[in-house]
């Protein structure tokens, strides 16, 4: 349950809010259970490995037989058979083992974003209101396919070269532990490096796929927003906005590259030292007598062997260390909570329809705001970050790595008392009634908090302080699907979704048939869309809706509305965008509609709601009066003056 206080201390902006303040790195435990979600499917892929290093161990112990043998003087053709069945066989499970890593990649991305989708789309609306979609849709895009390149680029094989390895180690300790010591002591140096450059990469690439997602933003922003550049004469502009981004996704790039081309010659020097270490070393031992020829080269051999799969695990090391920075931003969308995150399981369903009334007191109204106040949440935070942004802090806090990136980040986490600019209450006090079977509109100047009332009325965010009941009941203690399906809402500029005419209609009501959803668009006026492509119900609306006008798109959401048949009907500004004879037969529609229900409706024009049960006039938040039209013309100066303004009077 939600705190019901009004807030009046300045926070501390809390991790979630801070899309700008570089994505904690992910740990290497956060990335395990993405690399074995499929248990099984990964010790085939080990097992498979190391069965291939086998082979590709015996091709040289059996070319060395075959040579020894043809030395002297026999040439066995068994050797020749099994050499080349021992090659075959090794280039199979190398085959197999290829294709078995880049499906288990494939399926670790198609889990990350099943994740991710699952999340975001759960998400309470206060994160849309703060985040960018376009950052959004690239880390469910961008990030995921990060993950792949931890098995595609030589983990695995590293891990099945461990036997080589393991093997080689012992017997190099068993050879010569003088050499053994040296030996070691470069690989640990160079592990200490490579580890400490990798690192650096896991936070440059949290860098650099934060760019990208600020490039997916802006891209995204302006295909949104394609019409209005086009008529602003303002697409050079915006390219140079978004060539900005992609620049700024090109220098995080620059930054990765930078710390690799130190992290691979680092490594390959500490291995080639090493080498050259055991050679000098080894030509002093056995010129002092401590050791043999035959054992130095069997140790320098030993060497190579180890070298391999080691090379092999500081690719890897890289690999995951980009991983780690993408998984950051993965999991810090996955740690948000859900919206529905505290609510109680067993939260009791309320029902307004038919005799059954589940769960609602029988006499109580449909609807009641009881002294409810309320302020958008994220305003501080809006205040630090437009702080943070000006003064290029978070510029300077991603370039940075490390103990500094720590710091910078630090100080962007804290608001001075003065930084807290605390948004002003939204709605302050509000309280009226949507008796059931009732129509009440909201009226009141552009801001005055009429669309926020159906917000909290759909629990998209909850009040600061008061109650708001559905039924009697406390809508915080009703279960929360059950509740919107009380519901219908038409909301100001209603989004059409992609797709088809069925789609848009069967959100609401997937069961719907094809008679129910061609009567309800007769009822709103939309029959000629239907009539007009061959197609009917399954005539594409086109991206957003742009093949539909504005005044289609509107009737369409009604009918959508409409199809699902709630008993409360919420309506914010649904007749703005239809001209008089459409509104007229919308209305018609919507009265037949409203025949038995309860609705909350927003209208502009007040000509839509003069006879609306009572009128609620809102300004700057708080309730100025209530009444029907005629009541409200004579004790409400401002509602005179909207309905003066209107010629209504
Ligand atoms: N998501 C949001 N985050 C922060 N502030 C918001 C948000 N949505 C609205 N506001 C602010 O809340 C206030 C009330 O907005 P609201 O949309 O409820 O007004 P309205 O009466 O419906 O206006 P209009 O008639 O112009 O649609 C405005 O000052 C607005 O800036």
């Amino acid at each position: 349950m939600s705190d019901t206080s009004t807030p009046t201390k300045p926070r501390r902006k809390p991790d979630r809010e801070q899309p700008h303040s570089g994505t904690p790195r992910a740990s290497l435990k956060q990335l395990w259970p993405y690399l074995f979600e499929d248990k099984k499917m990964m010790a085939v892929i080990i097992v498979i490995s190391i069965v291939g290093s086998a082979f590709d161990l015996a091709q040289p112990i059996l070319m060395g037989l075959l040579i020894q043998r043809v030395e002297a003087g026999e040439f066995t053709s068994w050797i020749v058979w099994v050499l080349i069945a021992v090659v075959l066989v090794a280039a199979l499970l190398s085959g197999l083992q290829h294709f078995l890593l880049q499906r288990t990649g494939e399926r670790i991305v198609l889990n990350a974003r099943r994740h991710l989708v699952r999340k975001i789309l759960r998400l309470p609306i206060a994160e849309f209101d703060a985040r960018r979609t376009g950052d959004l849709v690239s880390r469910v895009g961008s990030d995921t396919t990060l993950l792949r390149a931890v098995l595609t680029q030589g983990l695995i094989e590293a891990i099945g070269g461990t036997l080589t390895f393991v093997g080689a180690v012992i017997a190099m300790l068993l050879l010569d532990w003088v050499l053994f010591l040296i030996t070691i002591s470069c690989i640990v140096v160079s592990l200490v490096i490579v580890v400490f450059l990798a690192r650096k990469v896991a936070t440059a690439s949290a860098a650099a796929q934060e760019k990208v997602g600020e490039l997916t933003a802006s891209v995204e922003r302006a295909i949104s927003a394609m019409r209005t550049l086009r008529a602003s004469v303002a697409t050079e502009r915006e390219e140079a906005r978004v060539m900005e981004d992609a620049e700024g996704a090109y220098r995080r790039g620059l930054d990765i590259a930078a710390i690799s081309a130190v992290m691979v010659p680092v490594s390959m020097l500490a291995l080639q030292l090493s080498l050259v270490a055991v050679l000098g070393v080894g030509g002093v031992r056995v010129a002092a007598g401590e050791t043999s020829i035959a054992s130095l080269i069997s140790f320098i051999m030993f060497l190579f062997m180890m070298i391999a799969p080691l090379g092999l695990m500081f690719g890897a090391v890289s690999a995951v260390a980009s991983a780690l920075g993408a998984l950051g931003r993965i999991e810090e969308i996955r740690a948000l909570p859900d919206e529905d995150a505290d609510d109680r399981s067993d939260a009791p369903l309320v029902t307004l329809q038919g005799p059954a009334n589940v769960g609602a007191q029988p006499s109580a109204p449909a609807l009641e705001f009881d002294a409810v106040s309320f302020r958008y949440p994220d305003n501080v935070v809006r205040a630090a970050r437009a702080k943070a942004d000006a003064s290029g802090r978070f510029d300077r806090f991603v370039t940075q790595t490390g103990r500094a990136a720590r710091k910078a980040a630090e100080e962007l986490l804290t608001i001075d008392e003065s930084d807290a600019v605390e948004s002003p209450l939204v709605l302050d006090d509000v309280s009226f009634t949507v008796p059931r079977g009732h129509k009440v509109a909201l009226v009141g100047p552009s801001g005055a908090g009429k669309s926020t009332t159906l917000a909290l009325i759909e629990r998209f965010y909850d009040p600061s302080s008061g109650v708001i009941r559905m039924g009697g009941v406390d809508l915080r203690a009703i279960d929360r699907s059950e509740m919107r399906a009380q519901l219908g809402y038409v909301q100001q500029n209603s989004p059409t979704l992609a797709g088809t005419i069925r789609d848009n209609l069967l959100l609401g009501r997937p069961d719907a048939s094809d008679e129910e959803c061609v009567e309800v668009l007769r009822d709103v006026n939309l029959g000629d869309v239907l009539d007009r492509s061959p197609d009917g119900l399954d005539a594409q609306v086109g991206e957003a809706g742009v093949r539909l006008s504005g005044g289609e798109q509107q009737r369409l959401a009604i009918a959508r509305t409409l199809l699902a048949a709630p008993p409360i009907l919420l309506m914010d500004e649904s007749t703005s965008a239809l001209d008089g004879r459409n509104e007229a037969l919308i209305r018609d529609a919507l009265d037949r509609a409203a025949e038995g229900r309860s609705m909350v409706m927003i209208a502009h024009r007040l000509s839509t709601v003069v006879d609306a049960d009572e009128l609620v006039v809102l300004d700057h938040g708080r309730v100025v009066g209530r009444g029907t039209h005629e009541e409200l013309i004579e004790t409400t100066p401002l509602y005179r003056r909207l309905a003066q303004h209107q010629l209504l009077a």
